[in-house]
């Protein structure tokens, strides 16, 4: 196993997740997950060693992070913040370009072969148009997507992100998402990273670790999420307690955005109801009534007159 942490306890004067015993391997995509304040980053920092284990043990590709050095950590691990700080006076190119030099001392100028892949590197995120554009000129998600970019210069057999879509529009977020699933699964790449956008993250993953209850429970994803269908229940974004929900049989996407349409607009108690969702038609029954809608405004209508 290319990570492994034993019985560690992470956090600062006091703990803020205890006993965890896990480890990853090269090749997975582990989606790190749970409510903010947590713990997230300050376990992506305890596996940097930038932040001392209260207890326990990490193991980075068999090596003891406690006796480590930067440069070997460096070497086995690259990690994207959320928040970085800008360099100043670099442009994209620039920066992404700096991925290579932990190879290197400073003042050694890039082979060809180094150029080429930071090029293609800058490609494969889309950022051809912005390569000379200064650092503090470009957007966030342009900037973010820059961080890693450097990240993915670096060229370690484990990355590390935190919070990697924040900042970035949908389309965005897929080529993020898409770009770390080809390297978990061509380059044999372990990547963790930490995310809020779950359902989105959920379809990349293959591992999940949700903190909770100052612990990790750590699986594979699916199993995660089967054991905690809170995460999956559109009931998590329950925001008015009058409203109790009917019964809903339909694909995912169109269960949640009928949830939402009736929480939204009928805040009452609707378990009577049953709806189905069949051959692109809404059919609604209970005891004494079957009626098909054909659309969100022939629900509406109906439910305005029953209440
Ligand atoms: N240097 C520090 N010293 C003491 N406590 C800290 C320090 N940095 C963070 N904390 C506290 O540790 C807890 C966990 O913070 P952390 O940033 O790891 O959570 P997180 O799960 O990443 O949260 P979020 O989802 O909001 O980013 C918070 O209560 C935070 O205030």
């Amino acid at each position: 196993m290319f990570l492994v942490i034993k019985n560690a306890t992470i956090g600062y004067r006091k703990p803020l997740i205890k006993e965890v015993n896990t480890s990853l391997d090269l090749g997975e995509i582990c989606l790190l997950i749970g409510n903010n304040g947590v713990g997230k980053t300050t376990l992506i920092k305890s596996i940097l060693n930038q932040n001392r284990l209260l207890q326990g043990e990490i193991f980075i590709n068999g090596q003891n992070i406690k006796i480590s050095t930067h440069q070997q950590i460096a070497e086995n691990t690259t990690v994207v913040f959320s928040k970085s700080a800008i360099p100043q006076n670099y442009t994209l190119r620039d920066l992404i370009s700096f991925g290579k030099y932990i190879h290197y001392p400073y003042y050694f100028e890039l082979n060809r072969a180094d150029k080429q892949e930071v090029e293609e590197i800058i490609k494969s995120l889309n950022l051809s148009s912005y390569a000379d554009f200064p650092l503090h000129e470009l957007s966030d998600g342009n900037l973010q997507k820059a961080f890693i970019g450097r990240a993915l210069a670096q060229n370690s057999p484990f990355i590390i992100l935190d919070e990697p879509t924040t900042h970035l529009d949908e389309e965005n977020k897929i080529i993020i998402l898409k770009l770390l699933r080809n390297l978990a699964k061509a380059k044999n790449k372990l990547i963790l990273f930490s995310s809020h956008d779950w359902r989105l993250a959920k379809e990349f993953a293959n591992k999940i670790w949700l903190l909770h209850d100052q612990k990790i429970e750590a699986g594979i994803a699916e199993e995660i999420l089967l054991k905690h269908d809170e995460l999956l229940n559109p009931g998590l974004f329950d925001f008015t307690e009058s409203f109790i929900p009917p019964k809903i049989a339909a694909p995912d996407l169109h269960k949640e955005m009928l949830y939402s349409f009736l929480q939204k607009n009928f805040p009452k108690n609707l378990s009577e109801l049953e709806f189905t969702f069949q051959n692109s038609i809404w059919v609604i029954s209970s005891d004494d009534l079957q009626i098909n809608c054909a659309s969100f405004t022939e629900i509406g209508q109906f439910l305005s007159k029953r209440y």
